[in-house]
Formats: C-alpha cells, sequence, structure tokens
C-alpha cells in the first residue's frame, strides 16, 4: 500500500498506442491463455502448434489508498480472427455480487458483449467514443472486428474479483464472426 503522501496519481495516457506512464504491470494474453475460449478447437491446436500470437495486451493500474479504492485497465486487442472468430477478451464476471464497472472504447470497433449467463444477453455495438455501463452480476466480454487496434479503458473497484471459470463452463449466448470479413453474430449452441 502506498503512503498518502504519494497521492493524487496522474497518468500519462496514449490514446492512438493504448498505453500510458507510469505503468506497474503489463499482462500479455497469448492464445495459449484464452484457448478455451474460442469455437474453432482445431485451428487452435493447429496454430499453436507453430507459433502463440499476442491477441490482446492489459495494462493495469491499482489505486490504493483504502481496500475500497478503484482500479484502471487499458486494454489493447489486436485485430485478427482464429479461424472465423473475431479476437477477443477471455471475459470475466465479478466475483463480488455488487461490483460494477465502465468500459470506454477510445479507439476502434466492435462489440462489448454483455450476458448475466442466465439468459439475459446483450451485444453492445462500440467504436470509438462509447462509455458503456457494465450492471453487477453481468459477465462482459470485447471483441475486435476491426483491421486497426482497439482500445478500451476500464474502471472498476480493486475488491471487484475476476471469475474466469464460470465464463469458460458456461460461455457467452452469442459469438462474433466474421463472414465475408463482416462481423455476425451467431447463437452459441
Ligand atoms: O480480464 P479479461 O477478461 O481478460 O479482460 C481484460 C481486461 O479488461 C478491462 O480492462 C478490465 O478493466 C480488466 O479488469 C480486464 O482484465
Ligand atoms: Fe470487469
Amino acid at each position: 500500500m502506498l503512503t498518502p503522501i504519494d497521492y493524487p496519481i496522474s497518468l500519462d495516457f496514449d490514446a492512438e498506442n493504448g498505453t500510458f506512464e507510469p505503468c506497474p504491470q503489463v499482462t500479455p494474453r497469448h492464445l495459449s491463455d484464452l484457448k478455451e475460449m474460442f469455437s474453432d478447437q482445431s485451428t487452435v491446436a493447429q496454430i499453436l502448434r507453430e507459433n502463440d500470437p499476442l491477441i490482446y495486451e492489459i495494462r493495469y493500474y491499482p489505486f490504493t489508498t483504502t481496500k475500497s479504492d478503484m482500479a484502471l485497465a487499458v486494454t489493447r486487442i489486436f485485430p485478427g480472427t482464429i479461424g472465423n472468430e473475431f479476437y477477443m477478451t477471455k471475459g470475466h464476471k465479478h466475483q463480488r455480487e455488487d461490483q460494477p464497472e465502465v468500459y470506454y472504447c477510445v479507439r476502434g470497433e466492435g462489440f462489448l458483449l454483455l450476458d448475466t449467463l442466465e439468459g439475459e444477453f446483450r451485444a453492445i455495438p462500440w467504436r470509438a467514443g462509447v462509455i458503456t455501463h457494465i450492471p453487477p452480476m453481468w459477465a462482459h466480454r470485447v471483441v475486435n472486428t476491426g483491421n486497426d487496434l482497439l482500445v478500451f479503458i476500464g474502471v472498476f473497484h480493486l475488491s471487484a474479483g475476476h471469475d474466469y471459470d464460470i465464463v469458460a463452463r458456461k460461455g457467452f449466448a452469442y459469438r462474433v464472426l466474421s463472414r465475408n470479413g463482416k462481423p455476425e453474430l451467431i447463437k452459441q449452441d
């Protein structure tokens, strides 16, 4: 925990690149880190035999004045597909049931998928400038459907927690697949 003398903190954000300074933690997510999330498992295995592409990166800054302070995460999703499924985040639900989040799309285009994993689903068309409030209890995933980088900012409480297992088990109701280069929402079976 930092002492109060270290606060307030300002970060220098580069919206083009989706990077900021100072940045204490960068987490790369390669295909191997989210391989079970993609539908085309034979293509996943084939790609992984040759290399392990970087799908996205998370830059994280925890503000630690108290245990209920907030955290900032900037995610850069690269353009691409695995089979015909666009690159996307792993997706998670918050461990705590009372924890929302605010997402702000800074660059690029795609979808924010929101799913209660209990029958309610929304696909929010996303482009630079859209800010979306994610209510508590909704799993969230971002899909990059463009030819360029997608950058978004997430702001959430430190105590929210990330539950990835429930997403791996239940899956989102729809996938975003490329058909002739255009995104299509396809219901999961
Ligand atoms: O955690 P993932 O599903 O990989 O999503 C990537 C990241 O997206 C946002 O930036 C959230 O604020 C982060 O908490 C999250 O880690
Ligand atoms: Fe979250």
